[in-house]
């Protein structure tokens, strides 16, 4: 064990384990998981070759097998709840996508919601047991976003009870769906329906791509991978064009919408409903920017305790160059984000669930609150955990650039997390739009209920109007439950402005649409100060359940460092809505140096207690022992290049180069 990083674990002021234990939801859940992780540890099948020295096709290969031998070994060992899947799956994966991962994340769960019994009884089984290999084929390659606008056509014939399914143009061809490429014999299609010479908007349908058996395209069906990406090497996004392939009326997706054999169509409850399986996905997504930004700090931390640099104070040893402020000024507010976004990410999780269960049961009264939620919330986590990554990368120096630190890896699996699911912009201007929808309705004196309740405190402080100079609302940098009040009134001021904002360009005889655009910079911004909001009121919630005094304290001052930081990053924002005042500018970054101090010396113990294990984070520089030199060298006397002593190049170029000149 590096001696520093040994110092710093004994140095802590809480118990790791306990703070683990919360993470995972309690004890009996971290003693699953790490059961879970050692069968996966210890297995020899999963013993590979380090992916960083392996080609595209290599690297695909590689995964497909490993995905094959996930099923195979998960059934032997009986393991089927979703959440020990997830934990086994995590540990093999590390930070790699899943080959088929589309399957069990997009296809599998819009069969579950989309189709009737007698259409669960026909494909779950086959899907269950691989027969079935599918993917979620929506994304064209002239729209993403605009949903809309797909171009892809199912044309129903009631001569034969097919639907007829069409590429019409280049830009109709699907381009991007995960596992699309090779890998899948199925795809659930999203194409425009026309029944009765009458286009009824997009429907999903299972449209079969390849021969079951010899994995051959099938008659009609052109498809391929997409090529190389920016990360994703394991994944086979690809292309779909579809030339007159015909498919059985019982292929469309008919738990809601419907078409009947004479070509009648019956209207689904909510056409909204088709979108469920990317709202699902939305609400994943949060949690997975916890984990992608936890891992980058707890590679960047452990690495900034045993990497010395430099020199503080002449003539003594380097320091560790996590000493340095600036240091902790990159990775202390990201370690609290890292417990921030892990929070919500439960709360999200949970929501989803609360909230699909009651769409089950048909009610869909809060399918908006969810979608709104989920859209923003998956933007404001992604885009804060990608940019978060790169900084962790950067805070690690020269060797945060070498595969051999993971973190070039996670940045380029994560970032897309930015745009698939829906366009991170695209997600604020949704949010926006049900936060600006509530704040008519709260204006009018409606009552609107979940994250956005506070807009009724808006309307009810309009109808007692209070001068800004009377009202003492100035924030308290010091009390937490202050700062979570700031959020709020800052959320609700800039919904407010959002709001007049849109006003002020209607009245400029715009169109509704061309208004909304010109003050799009403003809806974003609206959306962004909701979530945050949303965020920091629920990490602070979660300090309540704690008991453990020392852990309290110690979340308590990340929480304290989140929502300081958020102040400091906003300060226009604090104080355009009065809350803060030139003065206390000052006294922000005092607070934020005092809690920079305080955490650092539990940093360490703070990653730790995420519990990733080596195979997880594969890092060199965030190994848990810290012996980092020793290993960077052993990783990279591994590379292809070094096979040979003189690389065949030499005597291919430069030898005869240096024999003409
Ligand atoms: C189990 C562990 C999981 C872990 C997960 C981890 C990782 C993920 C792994 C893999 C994923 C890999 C790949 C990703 C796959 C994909 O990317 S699939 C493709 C995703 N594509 C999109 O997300 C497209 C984005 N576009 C849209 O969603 C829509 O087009 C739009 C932008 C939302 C606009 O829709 P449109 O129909 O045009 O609506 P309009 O703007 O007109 O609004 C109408 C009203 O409908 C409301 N609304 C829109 N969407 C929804 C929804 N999903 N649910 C409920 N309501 C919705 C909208 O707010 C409007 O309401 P109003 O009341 O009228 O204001
Ligand atoms: C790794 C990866 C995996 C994917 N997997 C799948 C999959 O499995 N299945 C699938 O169907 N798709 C998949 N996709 C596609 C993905 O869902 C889309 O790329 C995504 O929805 C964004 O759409 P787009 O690419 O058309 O972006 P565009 O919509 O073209 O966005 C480009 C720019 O235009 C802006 N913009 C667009 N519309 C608006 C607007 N209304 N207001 C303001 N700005 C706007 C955006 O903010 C962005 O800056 C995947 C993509 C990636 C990168």
């Amino acid at each position: 064990m590096n001696p520093d990083l040994r110092k710093e674990r004994e140095a802590a002021t809480f118990n790791t384990e306990l703070l683990t234990h919360i993470l995972d939801g309690g004890s009996e859940r971290t003693r699953r998981r790490r059961e879970i992780e050692s069968l996966v540890i210890g297995d020899p099948d999963f013993c590979h070759e380090d992916a960083n020295f392996l080609s595209r096709s290599e690297r695909y290969e590689a995964a497909v097998k490993k995905s094959a031998l996930m099923i195979m070994k998960m059934r032997e060992y009986g393991i089927s709840d979703p959440d020990e899947i997830y934990y086994y799956k995590c540990i093999a994966n590390g930070s790699h996508p899943e080959a088929i991962g589309l399957h069990f994340v997009m296809f599998l769960p819009t069969l579950k919601s989309l189709c009737t019994p007698a259409q669960m009884d026909k494909w779950l089984p086959l899907a269950l047991s691989f027969q079935v290999i599918g993917t979620y084929a929506q994304t064209e390659m002239g729209h993403g976003t605009h949903i809309r606008a797909l171009e892809t056509t199912a044309t129903f014939d009631p001569a034969t009870q097919e639907f007829v399914l069409n590429s019409p143009t280049v830009s109709s061809i699907k381009w991007w769906p995960g596992g699309l490429g090779k890998t899948s014999n199925h795809a659930i299609v999203l194409a425009q329906l026309y029944t009765q010479g009458q286009c009824h908007g997009l429907h999903a349908f299972i449209v079969p791509i390849r021969a079951m058996g010899t994995h051959e395209p099938l008659p009609g069906v052109v498809v391929g991978d997409i090529g190389p990406k920016f990360g994703f090497d394991e994944i086979d996004n690809g292309f779909l064009k579809l030339e007159n392939v015909r498919i059985p009326r019982e292929n469309m997706l008919m738990k809601y919408a419907k078409v009947e054999p004479d070509g009648r169509y019956i209207k689904p409850p909510s056409d909204k409903l088709t979108y469920g399986t990317m709202v699902f996905i939305r609400s994943m997504v949060v949690g997975e920017s916890a984990k992608a930004i936890s891992k980058a700090c707890t590679i960047a931390i452990r690495y900034s305790t045993v990497r010395r640099q430099s020199e503080l104070r002449p003539g003594e040893p380097e320091p560790q160059i996590l000493d340095y402020q600036t240091q902790q000024f990159k990775l202390l507010p990201l370690l609290a984000t890292a417990y921030a976004f892990h929070f919500v990410g439960q709360y999200m999780r949970q929501t989803y669930l609360r909230i699909t269960g009651d769409i089950n049961l048909g009610d869909f009264s809060e399918l908006p609150e969810l979608h709104a939620l989920s859209a923003g919330l998956k933007a404001f986590t992604t885009w804060v955990a990608s940019a978060g990554i790169e900084v962790c990368r950067m805070s690690c120096g020269g060797h945060g650039y070498s595969h051999c630190s993971s973190l070039p890896g996670i940045y380029v699996n994560f970032t897309p997390t930015c745009t698939y699911e829906g366009e991170n912009t695209v997600m604020m201007l949704q949010t926006a739009r049900y936060l600006l929808k509530s704040y008519t309705q709260a204006s009018a004196g409606q009552k609107v209920s979940g994250m956005v309740s506070y807009l009724n405190e808006m309307s009810q402080q309009r109808l007692q109007p209070q001068q800004v100079s009377a009202r003492s609302t100035s924030v308290n940098l010091k009390d937490l439950s202050s700062l979570v009040e700031a959020y709020k009134i800052r959320a609700s001021k800039l919904v407010e402005l959002a709001a007049k904002s849109l006003q002020t360009e209607l009245q400029l005889m715009k169109t509704k649409e061309d208004a909304w655009n010109h003050c799009s910079i403003d809806l974003v911004r609206a959306s962004d100060a909701h979530c945050h909001f949303v965020i920091v009121k629920l990490f602070c919630s979660k300090l309540a359940e704690v008991e453990d005094t020392a852990v309290h304290s110690a979340l308590y001052s990340l929480a304290h460092l989140y929502a300081l930081h958020g102040v400091y990053q906003n300060t226009g924002d604090f104080l355009q809505a009065g809350l803060l005042t030139v003065p206390q500018l000052t006294q922000v970054t005092q607070q934020l140096k005092e809690l920079l101090s305080q955490i650092r010396p539990n940093s360490v113990a703070l990653v730790d207690a995420f519990d990733y294990r080596d195979e997880m984070l594969n890092s060199v520089l965030g190994r848990y022992d810290g012996n980092v030199y020793d290993n960077m060298f052993e990783w990279a006397r591994k590379s292809p290049l070094n096979q040979t002593e003189v690389h065949n190049s030499f005597y291919k170029y430069l030898k005869p180069l240096q024999s003409k000149l």
